[in-house]
């Protein structure tokens, strides 16, 4: 480290020891940062109990550091109880940076390039379609099947696995895998995240609750890691394997002998885009609803412009895209309005460097102020508002999507080396489940037994993946053609 280097960010004066540990709420850091951010301008520094913590504010230096510097700043933070102790270092988005890290990205991007996820439009419109159908039959049942649809997508993609049911016995063992990796709160709450030489510390020093929650996590990894996985290994030996990204990489790698070469890494990148991408889209369409019924002249906006090109004739497929520009303004918004991770998740610095006059030490943790970035009113005019209009320019003889508003795609998947690999498959299959279920759908407000509607309240979970609480909503089909067009 140099003698003399800049000064490290402003941030909050903190406390000797603690540092700014005990400004930092259990819940809703995001909203905090987002305080924060006019205070201490483009970037804030804080320091937790001797650890560097960073915030970046704008999407400028976002971009500057951790795409431009990429090699940089394309780390993460060793979450130790997590990833040492609870087994779940397998899981890309907590990997190191290195060659292990570069191996599995390499092997998992090219199944989920936009061109890649063409491939995926037939089933992906099947099974909104299906998605429609159950919602029909069940319609207050809606979330299970929110929650099956992007379930069914990824199964597919991944393992060529069909799900034919919420109560699919794969998806529960791998919700079951994401919860117990939440058993302990947020990563970065316990002593062992922060001093990760206390892990060499006997287990039983922590206490007996400890070792239990330990043991789920460890359970959990074991049952996503290895879910399908094997019995697609045996379908590809058999010669029965339905093509999919696991059957693909095996047999690409299928030794003369029968054994699959790096068979730990395809295993865990199977299974990862389950944990990283079927929570997070469920997120994103649940909060659809929620917008749709709180804000009924966007959906009614959107349900013109179907009608416009469908006719009510027939359901849309991806084809349609281009021609309903409201469908993609609406998924921009919701991404935006309620984004799923707030902070993003976060990056590690690796060397010392130096940004703007401000110095920026190895190993500092890096979070984006996703949360201040959606509510900036110079880009987004009311930004409490849904309204997917903001996005769509309507003075020419078509309405299409405007350029000169900042796209809350380019930033709410992350950024550089890191950014969601998963980016284009969640948009796709998140813009036909929405324009399907417009189509067929009118959402509303349940009605009390008074008849007046009942009000959901805007209460969202506090993990790294943000859910909408429960709430109730209306689902009645807009007219018996387009039912059947569903049915028949
Ligand atoms: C709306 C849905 C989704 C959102 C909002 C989302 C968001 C994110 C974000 C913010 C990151 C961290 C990026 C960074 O560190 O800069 C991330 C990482 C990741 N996402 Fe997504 N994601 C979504 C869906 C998906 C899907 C569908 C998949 C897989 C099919 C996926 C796979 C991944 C993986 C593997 C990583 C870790 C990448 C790494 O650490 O290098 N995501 N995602």
């Amino acid at each position: 480290r140099p003698q003399s280097h800049p000064p490290y960010p402003p941030g909050p004066k903190g406390i000797p020891i603690l540092g700014n540990a005990l400004q930092l709420p259990p819940n809703k850091i995001w909203a905090t940062f987002a305080e924060w951010a006019p205070v201490y301008g483009d970037i804030t520094g804080l320091t937790v109990l001797g650890m560097k913590m960073i915030i970046l504010n704008t999407y400028e230096v976002a971009t500057d550091l951790l795409d431009k510097r990429g090699f940089n700043y394309s780390d993460r933070p060793k979450f130790a109880l997590a990833s040492e102790h609870g087994e779940w270092e397998f899981a890309l988005p907590m990997k190191s940076y290195g060659e292990l890290f570069h191996t599995q990205r390499r092997y998992l991007n090219r199944f989920l390039t936009t061109s890649a996820v063409r491939n995926y439009h037939d089933f992906m419109v099947d099974h909104a379609r299906v998605m429609g159908v159950q919602m029909l039959n069940k319609p207050e049942e809606f979330r299970r099947f929110t929650r099956m649809y992007t379930a069914s997508n990824i199964m597919k993609m991944a393992y060529g696995y069909k799900v034919t049911s919420p109560d699919d016995e794969w998806i529960k063992r791998a919700d079951n895998g994401v919860k117990s990796a939440e058993v302990f709160g947020t990563s970065a709450a316990h002593p062992i995240d922060i001093w990760p030489i206390l892990g060499k510390l006997p287990y039983w020093v922590w206490g007996r609750d400890f070792i239990r929650k330990l043991n789920i996590m460890k359970a959990g990894a074991e049952s996503v890691r290895h879910g399908p996985y094997f019995s697609v290994k045996d379908q590809v030996l058999s010669g029965t394997a339905v093509p999919s990204m696991t059957s693909t990489l095996i047999e690409e790698h299928l030794l003369p002998d029968g054994t699959v070469r790096d068979e730990d890494s395809l295993a865990s990148i199977a299974a990862t885009t389950y944990i990283a991408g079927a929570d997070t889209t469920v997120s994103a369409l649940d909060t659809f609803f929620l917008a749709m019924m709180l804000f009924p002249d966007a959906q009614r906006a959107a349900q013109r412009e179907i009608d416009n090109v469908l006719h009510q004739e027939r359901l849309p497929t991806l084809e349609d895209k281009d021609a309903l520009p409201h469908i993609q303004a609406i998924m921009k918004e919701v991404i935006r309005w309620n984004p799923i991770i707030p902070t993003g998740l976060p990056h590690a610095s690796m060397e010392d460097d130096e940004y703007k006059g401000l110095f920026i030490p190895a190993k500092s943790m890096i979070f984006v102020n996703v949360w201040g970035l959606v509510r900036d009113p110079k880009h987004y005019p009311s930004p409490d508002e849904f309204n997917p209009e903001r996005y769509i320019d309507s003075s020419g003889p078509k309405p299409i999507l405007r350029k000169d508003v900042q796209d809350p795609e380019d930033y709410t998947f992350g950024f550089g080396r890191r950014v969601c690999p998963g980016r284009h498959f969640a948009t796709t299959g998140l813009w036909i489940a929405m324009a399907t279920i417009l189509t067929v759908f009118e959402i509303s407000m349940p009605l009390d037994e008074d008849g007046n509607p009942i009000t959901p309240t805007l209460e969202f979970g506090i993990g790294t993946v943000r859910h909408p609480g429960p709430f109730k909503c209306k689902l009645t089909p807009r007219s018996d053609n387009i039912k059947s067009l569903l049915t028949g």
